[in-house]
């Protein structure tokens, strides 16, 4: 059997670190063209193994009114509410160690939703929301597959209930630039991917290049931000890169954003794919469970909160 062509090789890999995050323009995600799909992950391919991030731009059935109008009639309301309401829906409360590996389905964990008098529609809308996002993010593993190499189906039998946890999040004016004290400090996603909405206009994600510049990614209308997450890093030996980001409301709006995080099923052993290893190269990393994997980060961020490392 011929030795995997080891990937990097066929990447163009840039010789300075990244300025600015690339816009990918996915009007023809769904298109079953093989030379337009190749194309798209080779722009794909090409985002992942020298930043980590990308705009997704134009996807297909998604209108950029849909998350828009999301955060303006739900999430504001909700944000909105008394703190004692809030606070009975708590994630540390409703978080309950083993709760990940629930059969629910498409959410990992039981959700827990506000009372429907005080936010009406509020789960219906995100609900909808929440299903056209995963839709879209299910459509990217089969374009990662093909960026790697591999057979576009090659995550069908992994991802057959994934992972996909959304989060609501709402970042208070920051008054000072302190990092930690509001906002998301430095961090990279742990599972595969994430697919995150940025309410405009207001700015705050910055993503760090490797010569530890912050880079800004501001909101686009039309355009997620995706960001490659440890998973793949994991599973690509680093080949595609897991890149560290932060986000600070300095602007003096209220920011709201929503990440969708993607990861596959939490049996799946998150082994270095072939054609990431260079003939002689080892795998970085020990095999283990994106279940074990996943579980493991999530004990750490909930036990401390997170700060800038
Ligand atoms: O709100 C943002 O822009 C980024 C959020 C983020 O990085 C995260 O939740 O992991
Ligand atoms: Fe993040």
């Amino acid at each position: 059997m011929p030795l995997p062509q080891f990937l990097v090789s066929k990447a163009s890999v840039a010789s300075s670190s990244f300025d600015a995050i690339p816009v990918i323009d996915f009007s023809n995600l769904y298109s079953t063209d093989s030379a337009e799909r190749r194309a798209l992950a080779d722009k794909i391919l090409d985002a992942c193994v020298n930043v980590g991030f990308f705009y997704l731009k134009d996807p297909p059935g998604l209108p950029a009114s849909l998350p828009y109008d999301i955060i303006e009639k739900h999430a504001k309301r909700f944000f909105a509410l008394p703190q004692a309401e809030k606070d009975a829906i708590d994630i540390h409360k409703s978080w309950e160690d083993g709760k990940y590996e629930s059969d629910a389905g498409e959410m990992a964990g039981t959700n827990v939703w506000p009372n429907e008098n005080m936010v009406p529609g509020f789960r219906e809308g995100i609900l909808e929301y929440y299903h056209a996002v995963v839709q879209l993010g299910l459509a990217l593993f089969p374009l990662f597959a093909l960026a790697l190499d591999l057979p576009e189906n090659f995550f069908d039998d992994k991802t057959t209930r994934p992972a996909a946890i959304m989060r609501i999040l709402h970042y208070p004016p920051q008054p000072e630039p302190v990092d930690g004290i509001l906002g998301i400090g430095r961090h990279t996603d742990y599972e595969c991917f994430t697919l995150l909405y940025q309410h405009p206009p207001v700015r705050a994600l910055q993503v760090q290049n490797t010569d530890g510049v912050w880079i800004d990614a501001d909101p686009m209308d039309g355009a997620f931000v995706v960001n490659i997450g440890d998973q793949l890093a994991r599973w690509t030996n680093d080949v595609f890169k897991s890149t560290p980001h932060r986000a600070r409301n300095l602007s003096g709006q209220e920011r709201y954003s929503m990440p969708l995080f993607f990861g596959t099923d939490y049996d799946v052993l998150l082994e270095t794919i072939p054609t990431c290893l260079a003939p002689g190269e080892k795998p970085k990393y020990p095999i283990v469970t994106a279940g074990e994997y996943v579980k493991s980060r999530l004990a750490e961020t909930y036990q401390h909160s997170r700060t800038d490392s």
